[in-house]
């Protein structure tokens, strides 16, 4: 299980845009890094290059395990890594239920976090609607049906909260809780700050 994660002297460009270089970070079981920075920084760029989505120009991202010892890349990133962009990446055709199920059988889930990921995100009454007649918040929590329904210990979160209502966002704020307390990672781009503790690794740029 990923116990670390460790960013080396990352260098990301794109098209002719330098967007950071010489980056380092590490997040360790059990702690959330905030991502912060203005439109356009880069912040997106950085998870996605964590989660293999981008190739860096240099620089390094390894994972380890409780022991130290290295963990093969593709694993890591295949098996125990979610990643939750601003797109929601559901079929719009499928109801709720075939596309949290669909879901959450291809990214390897137990039937018990399925049920989880109804009770926690209060999916049952959408479970029969098609995914095209949800809202745009109601998209989010079916897509963050995911990170419970199938637990992987990396998640990496772009703006989450952004379409949710205070309470969807109260309830998020404590499965991500519960995830740190599992010795789960989080890294999460934001604009507003999350309501946990956490590092903050700021990206700048300009507004
Ligand atoms: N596919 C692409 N090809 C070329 N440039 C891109 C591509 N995707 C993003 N960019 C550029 O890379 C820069 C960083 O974009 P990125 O999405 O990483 O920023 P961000 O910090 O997540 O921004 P926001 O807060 O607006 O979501 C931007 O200038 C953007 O125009």
């Amino acid at each position: 299980m990923i116990h670390t994660l460790s960013i080396s002297d990352l260098t990301v460009s794109r098209g002719e845009r330098l967007l950071f270089q010489g980056l380092d970070l590490r997040i360790q079981a059990g702690e959330a890094v905030v991502l912060t920075g203005a439109n356009g920084a880069g912040k997106t760029s950085l998870l996605r290059a964590i989660a293999g989505l981008l190739r860096p120009d240099a620089g390094e991202v390894a994972f380890h395990d409780g022991d130290g010892n290295p963990l093969d890349e593709r694993l890591a990133r295949g098996r125990e890594t979610h990643f939750l962009g601003h797109q929601d990446g559901l079929k719009t055709s499928r109801t709720a239920r075939q596309e949290l199920g669909f879901q959450c059988d291809w990214l390897g889930h137990v039937q018990c976090g399925l049920d989880d990921a109804v009770e926690a995100f209060g999916l049952a009454p959408l479970l029969d609607l098609e995914v095209r007649r949800l809202s745009a918040g109601q998209r989010r929590r079916l897509a963050m049906g995911r990170l419970v329904g199938s637990p992987r210990a990396l998640w990496l979160l772009d703006e989450p909260m952004a379409p949710l209502d205070a309470r969807w966002r109260a309830v998020f704020a404590d499965q991500m809780r519960r995830h740190l307390d599992a010795d789960g990672l989080i890294l999460a781009a934001v604009h507003d700050p999350l309501p946990l503790p956490a590092r903050t690794l700021d990206l700048g740029g300009l507004t």
